[in-house]
């Protein structure tokens, strides 16, 4: 089940319920199982959902609400709760100032969307009135350099990168100097993708890490791989100092539920709450990028 359709799912559970005449057990039961399945099916931790459920059974006791209380609100107000629950770190991302340079490092496994996301970062945050700069410090994947050149200069966006050099830490401190020089003030620093298993790889991604000194690092991570993510997350995580998350691919896969939720048990201060928002304004950009981004 798709996002799209874990929300229909959860907006149509909680619609049943208003129309109920009479809000009773039997009625908070079914929505609730309603609710839990739509979950379960979209890959969420079991665990997450039981406490889901046994939490909000805490909170609406049908039994000691007077008459009078809007049972259908307060059930609606503690159902709300514990969905935002499930996916709040409890702590605030790093968020860029105009006019005040930031670094931003993308990292994550092969594959996951890291330069895609990039230029959609970089997109939308100049749209937004930021100057964005792209550098390049993938030295490991053939063409990895050029597919973010392209990106970079459909969307505007400049760029720095070498064809020559093998070395990412180099790069990715030439580029953030230069930038820096430039006045831009959101500095993405895309990196080559790797695995929890490939120690060289994440010793070179601490080295990146350390010589560029981000102010936010951004974990991406395909939703595809559901609960998986979390052994990744966990990884990346005691590496380098993940401040966020951005999960990809939530277009088209049934386990985006299970890579949200693994990934909040990491507990890294995340976009997932305002993932949606994000998501929708980075739709904009693929439009905008035709099919060389997709
Ligand atoms: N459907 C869909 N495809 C995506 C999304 N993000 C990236 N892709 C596609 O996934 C593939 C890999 O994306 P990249 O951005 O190259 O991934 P990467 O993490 O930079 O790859 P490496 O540098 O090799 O690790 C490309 O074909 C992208 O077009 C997304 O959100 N949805």
């Amino acid at each position: 089940m798709v996002l799209a359709e874990l929300g229909g799912s959860i907006s149509r559970a909680l619609q049943q319920m208003s129309n109920a005449t009479i809000i009773d057990e039997k009625v908070l039961n079914e929505c609730l199982n309603e609710i839990t399945r739509a979950l379960l099916q979209s890959d969420v931790q079991f665990k997450l959902v039981r406490e889901m459920q046994t939490n909000i059974k805490k909170i609406v006791n049908l039994d000691d609400l007077a008459a009078g209380h809007n049972k259908r609100k307060i059930i609606q107000q503690a159902i709300f709760n514990e969905l935002c629950k499930m996916l709040d770190p409890g702590k605030p991302s790093f968020t860029p100032k105009k006019a005040k340079p930031s670094v931003v490092m993308f990292v994550g496994l092969q594959g996951s969307g890291k330069t895609t996301t990039c230029t959609k970062y970089a997109y939308y945050h100049q749209k937004k009135g930021w100057k964005p700069a792209l550098v390049c410090a993938d030295t490991f994947r053939a063409g990895a350099f050029d597919q973010l050149k392209q990106n970079a200069t459909k969307a505007k966006i400049p760029f720095y990168g070498s064809y020559m050099e093998s070395d990412p830490v180099k790069i990715a401190v030439e580029g953030v100097e230069r930038f820096k020089k430039e006045n831009c003030d959101l500095i993405i620093v895309d990196t080559s993708g790797r695995h929890k298993q490939e120690v060289a790889l994440f010793e070179e991604m601490r080295q990146v890490s350390e010589a560029t000194n981000p102010d936010l690092v951004i974990f991406v991570m395909d939703s595809s791989i559901g609960q998986a993510a979390f052994d990744q997350a966990q990884a990346f995580k005691q590496s380098v100092a993940v401040g966020a998350v951005i999960v990809t691919k939530m277009d088209g896969h049934a386990k985006g539920g299970g890579a949200l939720s693994a990934v909040a048990a990491t507990k890294s201060p995340s976009y997932l709450s305002g993932l949606v928002n994000i998501w929708m304004n980075l739709k904009f950009l693929m439009l905008n990028l035709s099919s060389a981004v997709f």
